[in-house]
């Protein structure tokens, strides 16, 4: 059975169509990119995955994760799918993060959760030690520091590695990254790119990788789908859709990121 499998979803904010007929597969452990103009319905797309799209917007369709069929279900059967099957990582760090708190025991948090989820209690010392765990597994530097920080006090990049860690202490089957490397500077970009790509691989994650940046999704993932003001315009292999896109809107964008690669080939004037 697939991991996430989206049969004809259309979402409707009263008579306003915002998604239409949207169908989309993600296998256990297989990477996936959703790629659009802003405004083309991707966030909205994976919200409804897990049942949260805002009030007064309505799915429609089937969205079956992880065996449970979303659409019209009760939050309270949602509840247990979110972050065990599906977790989420951001485009700003901060929307994730709690100001007030710090560091560690916002990362402690998704981990107290997920024990009592499997019905264990754990000690506080082993969540302090899962807490460095997963604060290691992203690569954090110095992680007493950060531990003992408040958001504000680390960098951008470092706040998305936290945000990552968060998600990944969840330990979701699917992560879904919402343009998590929008916010950052492109060397900042780079390397939170190679550490999801790294950690999906090791951890067996499925990730749904939503972005308008072509080229950062071809870095990541095997498949992708380009969706147009709510609409599927291609979706297959990425190779393949990029090195001979079929729709113009396709062409387009692959266009636009040659473009873009031979002006980076430029010397600057
Ligand atoms: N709560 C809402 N009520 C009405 N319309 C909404 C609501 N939320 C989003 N929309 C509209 O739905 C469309 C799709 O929005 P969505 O956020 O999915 O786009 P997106 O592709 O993720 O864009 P971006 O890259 O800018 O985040 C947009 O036209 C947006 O204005």
């Amino acid at each position: 059975m697939s991991l996430l499998k989206i049969d004809s979803l259309t979402i409707r904010a009263g008579g306003q169509v915002l998604v239409k007929d949207v169908s989309l597969t993600i296998e256990h452990g297989a990477r996936v990119g959703l790629i659009g103009e802003s405004g083309s319905g991707k966030s909205l797309t994976a919200f409804a995955v897990v049942g949260l799209l805002p009030p007064g917007l309505k799915a429609k369709g089937s969205i079956l994760l992880d065996g449970v069929q979303v659409i019209g279900a009760a939050d309270q059967q949602l509840r247990p799918l979110r972050g065990s099957a599906a977790a989420f990582v951001f485009q700003e760090p901060l929307t994730a993060l709690d100001p007030l708190m710090k560091i560690g025991r916002q990362v402690a948090e998704p981990i107290a959760r997920r024990h009592r989820r499997e019905g264990r209690s754990a000690s506080r010392q082993e969540i302090a030690a899962e807490v460095r765990h997963y604060l290691e597994r992203v690569a954090l530097p110095d992680i007493d520091r950060i531990a003992n920080s408040y958001p504000f006090q680390v960098s951008g990049g470092q706040r998305q590695r936290v945000a990552i860690a968060m998600a990944l202490a969840c330990r979701p089957k699917l992560l879904i990254a919402d343009e998590p490397t929008t916010a950052l500077d492109v060397t900042t970009q780079a390397e939170i790119l190679e550490l999801l790509s790294t950690l999906v691989r090791e951890e067996g994650m499925a990730l749904l990788f939503i972005s308008h940046d072509l080229p950062v999704v071809a870095k990541v993932v095997e498949e992708v789908t380009v969706l147009r003001r709510g609409e599927i315009v291609e979706q297959g292999p990425v190779r393949a859709v990029f090195s001979a896109p079929q729709h113009e809107y396709t062409k387009m964008l692959v266009e636009a990121a040659a473009a873009f690669d031979r002006a980076l080939g430029e010397p600057v004037r």
